[in-house]
């Protein structure tokens, strides 16, 4: 598979964890850079989650590319193929003042959501991300992210509604409702976001993703 992202000598995108083996492998690399970073200051990582289809790796390709990053002058230029489905792992960092971003999206395919815990411990904020499009997996969604939510009772999230632009997509209100989220307690920083991350609106979502990244400054 093509390689996304720099910083790509420990985290290639797609093909590395294709099986059980390969997936311990990157787990000890994983914990070992964890374990580099938490001596360094002004990493925060943030860790994307969602179903397979709902928009991760879109959502990091328009934080690294197009419009909106070459307006921010921290453009990251990619190689083409985030947008076929992740079979292991993405990962990009952005530096936003004095603070280093680290985005790591886990593939959101049923084979690979058993993983998804594992990437936890060392998550500043979660990131959940759902296509408001997919109606009949919408309580999937909700199961996987109330799982995530029971694994870490601090842990600050933000849910992404993606595919606003798509016809039946459902609106922040009805997808409040449809992931019960007013079941979640109050003390959990807990915020919820629309967006549209296709690459023929990412112009438009100029504004959403500036929005979301200020969210996350604030949350880390
Ligand atoms: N219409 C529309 N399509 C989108 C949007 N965001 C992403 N897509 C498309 O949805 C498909 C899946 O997007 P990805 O970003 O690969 O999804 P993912 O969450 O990374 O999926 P996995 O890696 O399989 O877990 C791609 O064809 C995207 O172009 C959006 O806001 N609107
Ligand atoms: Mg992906």
């Amino acid at each position: 598979g093509g390689v996304s992202g720099y910083r790509s000598r420990l985290f290639p995108s797609t093909g590395l964890v294709q099986n059980r083996f390969s997936h311990h492998i990157f787990k000890c690399f994983y914990w070992i850079l964890c374990l580099q970073e938490e001596e360094e200051r002004g990493k925060r990582q943030v860790l994307v989650l969602g179903l397979d289809g709902a928009g991760k790796s879109s959502l990091l390709q328009s934080l690294t590319s197009g419009d909106w990053a070459a307006r921010r002058g921290r453009c990251r230029p990619t190689r083409g193929g985030w947008c076929r489905p992740t079979r292991g792992f993405n990962f990009i960092s952005l530096n936003i003042s004095a603070v280093q971003l680290d985005f790591l999206e886990v593939g959101g395919g049923e084979d690979l959501r058993r993983y998804w815990l594992d990437y936890l411990r060392k998550t500043h904020v979660l990131v959940f991300v759902v296509d408001s499009s997919d109606r009949p997996r919408l309580p999937l969604a909700k199961a996987e992210l109330h799982r995530l939510l029971r694994a870490e009772p601090q842990l600050p999230v933000v849910v992404l509604g993606n595919k606003q632009d798509k016809a039946h997509a459902v609106s922040g209100s009805e997808l409040h409702e449809a992931l019960a989220l007013h079941a979640v307690t109050a003390d959990r920083k807990l915020f919820l976001l629309t967006s549209q991350l296709d690459s023929g609106a990412v112009r438009k979502s100029c504004q959403d993703l500036d929005t979301f990244q200020n969210l996350l400054l604030q949350l880390l």
